[in-house]
């Protein structure tokens, strides 16, 4: 076992999926997931548009029930369960308050459901985010009702936040303001973070475990730090990039007109071998390989003209 792997192996579970899917009358947009949820680490949800994110991460929050399998939150199924609900605060910047509700009311809201909420905190975010305590939600910007979102998210201190895609319509500073408070906030009160992004080159040095979902499957579950350190694509005759990568934990694979392109977690030294065999190797970006790994078209859907 290496130290990374010791490491992970070493942090309790909050949570996980067991065999989860969600159906919509006959569309399947959560087919047959299963993940486990680790406390203490933050996590990024990615994928496509349409892919199954907001609905997975709705069934973590309890805001949702599974068609099949089972999901465990805090040691129960958090479904219409408030002894767990309350320990998960989840955000998103579509979230719907009363008509009349002020930016002040929603902190209230917070201070009231969140057990560990942090009032000092959120007046903190209050103005880094240049928010007007007294304006009404829906009489703020897309940008700053997302960072309403990011405020109750970070005071909440919520033993599991779940952020969907909390960036939306915030500016660059904003976003940076976002990310560096996480950090920091993390740093000092450890605890299970999910984000979904598509904004992954910005997020890539921040998350710790990575999930990609692609047309309701979980294609990658990963650490990010080994993606990060060790995914290289190599191509060249088919044979040969069979030969290098036959037993390696392939991530992507394609072939065309006998060549071959591969993606697959090695080390420098399998680097180096497939450079000796002739084959092409260029390091993979979280980015790359989340495209790579969400493109392929499937026929059957393609026929039907879904997604
Ligand atoms: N209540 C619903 N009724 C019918 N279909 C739904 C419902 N909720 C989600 N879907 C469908 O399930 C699929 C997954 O949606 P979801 O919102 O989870 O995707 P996502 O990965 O979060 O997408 P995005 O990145 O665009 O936000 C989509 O095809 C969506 O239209």
């Amino acid at each position: 076992m290496n130290a990374l792997e010791n490491r992970t192996s070493q942090k309790a579970q909050a949570g996980s999926l067991q065999g989860v899917s969600k159906r919509f009358g006959d569309f399947t947009a959560v087919d047959d997931v299963s993940f486990e949820v680790r406390a203490n680490t933050i996590y990024g949800l990615l994928g496509r548009n349409g892919a199954g994110k907001s609905t997975i991460m709705r069934m973590l929050a309890g805001h949702a029930q599974p068609t099949q399998g089972r999901v465990e939150m805090l040691g129960a199924e958090p479904f219409e369960n408030d002894e767990i609900t309350q320990q998960i605060c989840f955000a998103a910047e579509n979230q719907v308050y009363p008509d009349v509700f002020r930016v002040k009311d929603v902190l209230t809201a917070g201070r009231l459901l969140y057990p560990r909420w942090d009032e000092a905190y959120a007046q903190e975010l209050m103005e880094v985010f240049n928010l007007p305590k007294k304006r009404q939600v829906k009489k703020l910007s897309r940008g700053m009702r997302s960072a309403v979102g990011i405020v109750v998210g970070l005071a909440s201190r919520a033993p599991v936040t779940i952020f969907d895609e909390p960036y939306l319509g915030l500016d660059a500073t904003s976003r940076q303001l976002f990310y560096d408070h996480l950090l920091a906030d993390y740093a000092e009160n450890p605890r299970t973070i999910m984000l979904s992004t598509h904004l992954i080159d910005e997020v890539s040095e921040l998350i710790e475990h990575v999930l990609v979902i692609d047309r309701g499957r979980l294609v990658i579950n990963e650490e990010a730090e080994l993606l990060r350190g060790r995914a290289v694509s190599v191509s060249g005759p088919s044979d040969l990039v069979e030969k290098f990568s036959y037993a390696m934990t392939r991530l992507h694979e394609e072939q065309m007109l006998g060549q071959s392109r591969v993606t697959v977690l090695g080390d420098p030294e399998d680097a180096q071998h497939a450079r000796t065999l002739g084959l092409d190797v260029k390091p993979v970006s979280l980015q790359q390989l989340v495209v790579q790994s969400t493109t392929q078209v499937n026929p059957e859907k393609k026929a039907e003209g879904e997604r």
